[in-house]
């Protein structure tokens, strides 16, 4: 497949995305059965995956959305600007920030900071993808879908260049 200037490639399929989904829930529903969590979804990307986690999770919950921006085309910015600040407090809750992808850690470390700054009373990383090779800052991700190799990916929430969010697979840069 192309987008924009570039072919892709199937990476990880629907099914394979809808089951580790599946899996992270319970585990979730299990950690936070007493706990009524407050879900914080980062926007754009996180936007497929928070809506279909928290679908399966049977807990009772809250979820509420960021918007936090570091990429521009493939490359980290290495900075994560604040777009959307949050509308509701924080203070004393427990809190899983919900994102598609952890690469650099730049974005969630600034997210944990900020969080951490407005008392919550406790925070976990929520990732359906997870870069090891590509991480700069110690961020403890709890709750990882699938960990990849830096490579650059699409779809399911992620874009290239804006396209590509739509799509129900992840697919991977090719190169050749
Ligand atoms: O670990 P890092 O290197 O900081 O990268 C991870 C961030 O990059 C992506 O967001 P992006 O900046 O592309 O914004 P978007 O979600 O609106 O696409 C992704 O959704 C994370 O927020
Ligand atoms: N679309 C996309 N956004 C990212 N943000 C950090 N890493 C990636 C990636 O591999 N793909």
């Amino acid at each position: 497949m192309i987008i924009h200037d570039k072919q892709f490639e199937l990476f990880i399929s629907s099914n394979q995305i809808q089951s580790q989904i599946a899996d992270l829930a319970e585990r979730i529903s299990a950690d936070y059965a007493d706990k009524c969590p407050l879900f914080i979804g980062v926007l754009n990307g996180s936007f497929m995956f928070a809506s279909d986690l928290l679908k399966e999770v049977n807990i009772p919950a809250e979820i509420t959305f960021i918007k936090v921006a570091s990429y521009a085309g493939m490359q980290s910015t290495g900075k994560a600007r604040e777009l959307l600040g949050l509308s509701q407090s924080v203070k004393d809750r427990h809190v899983v920030v919900v994102e598609d992808i952890v690469d650099s850690g730049i974005t969630m470390e600034g997210i944990i900071h900020q969080l951490e700054q407005a008392g919550v009373a406790s925070v976990e990383v929520a990732s359906l993808l997870l870069k090891p090779e590509c991480l700069q800052r110690e961020v403890d991700v709890k709750y990882v879908g699938f960990e990849i190799p830096e490579k650059f990916v699409v779809g399911y929430g992620l874009d290239y260049d804006g396209l590509g969010r739509n799509l129900k697979d992840i697919y991977q840069l090719r190169l050749d």
